[in-house]
């Protein structure tokens, strides 16, 4: 189903509100957001709004392909990037990319 709204973790909030985090990987579950898309960003464990942020792209990638530009754009390095991913969504080959870029706070 089509959301206006995405969570994220709590943790990742401030590098959302400084611009250091500017895609998300998520799985077929959140491909559903569309380029041009205004989308009201929440925190996962208590759903406090904390900014809206407009949709620029949904690509579909493998975990395989993940690189170091993908990683900077999560503020991460490689390693910790490929580890978040397998701690939320276990092994999972497919996931969409989804950048975004902040438009109200
Ligand atoms: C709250 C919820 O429902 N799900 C998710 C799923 C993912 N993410 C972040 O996306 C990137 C790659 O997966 C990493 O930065 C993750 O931490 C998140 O914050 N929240």
């Amino acid at each position: 189903m089509s959301s206006n709204k995405i969570t994220f973790f709590q943790r990742f909030e401030k590098d959302i509100l400084s611009g250091a985090k500017t895609i998300t990987l998520r799985d077929a579950s959140e491909s559903h957001y569309k380029a041009g898309q205004g989308v009201s960003v929440s925190t996962y464990e208590t759903d406090r709004w904390f900014c809206d942020v407009m949709i620029d792209s949904v690509e579909c990638i493998k975990f395989d392909e993940l690189n170091s530009i993908h990683a900077e754009q999560e503020n991460m390095t490689l390693p910790e990037l490929r580890e978040v991913i397998t701690e939320i969504y276990g092994e999972i080959e497919t996931l969409w990319m989804i950048s975004f870029h902040l438009v109200r706070t």
